[in-house]
């Protein structure tokens, strides 16, 4: 079994990319984009869950893209186009962009711009994990004035390590995920 590499600010906790996931209606063969994708990791667990996925991973660092790719050569996920480059510009700049049926959006720099951009595309199910309680208020007001907003939930995971041989449970830093869904998608 491959290790994932790592890089700063990623992988997204295995948990939060399970619930963030559980909020996209994922199906086989559709076209997911990985918004400032860092590892990719959210991606590859995607592609575990829905077969024949196309995915779209975009990021501005260069490095996150090399780990990216990486990522995804050694878990065997394919189907893949890596952009590397701001998001909103550089899916708006994309006219060969067809469907996009799911977006996560794991890395909020520009995010007004980032959602204006999924919204003209017709993105059908928008998850973006935040975890600035700004970020989040924007996210919410964008979403509501695009009229695609559907819910927000927090989560906090609190993870169990072992101390003098018993165990002992640490939070992790809590995330907010918010969903998006294109209403006569
Ligand atoms: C928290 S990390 C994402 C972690 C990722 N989900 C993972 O599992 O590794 C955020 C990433 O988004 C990228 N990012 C932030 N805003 C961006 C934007 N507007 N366009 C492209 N990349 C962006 C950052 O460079 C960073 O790599």
């Amino acid at each position: 079994m491959s290790e994932l590499l790592h890089i700063s600010g990623g992988p997204t906790k295995p948990e939060v990319i399970a619930i963030s996931l559980s909020k996209m209606e994922l199906k086989d063969g559709i076209t997911f984009y990985d918004v400032g994708c860092g590892t990719g990791a959210v991606s590859i667990e995607a592609s575990k869950i829905a077969r024949g996925l196309k995915v779209v991973a975009i990021d501005a660092r260069e490095k996150a893209i090399d780990v990216a790719r990486q990522n995804f050569k050694n878990f065997g996920v394919d189907d893949v186009t890596l952009i590397s480059g701001e998001s909103s510009e550089s899916i708006d700049r994309n006219a060969d962009i067809g469907t996009i049926d799911c977006a996560f959006v794991g890395g909020t720099k520009n995010i007004s711009s980032v959602l204006d951009v999924l919204y003209k595309k017709k993105a059908r199910n928008i998850v973006v994990n935040a975890v600035r309680i700004e970020t989040v208020v924007n996210v919410i007001n964008k979403m509501k004035e695009l009229g695609i907003f559907s819910e927000v939930v927090h989560v906090t995971i609190t993870r169990g390590y072992e101390l003098t041989g018993e165990t002992m449970f640490k939070p992790e830093n809590p995330v907010y995920i918010v969903v998006g869904k294109l209403q006569d998608a």
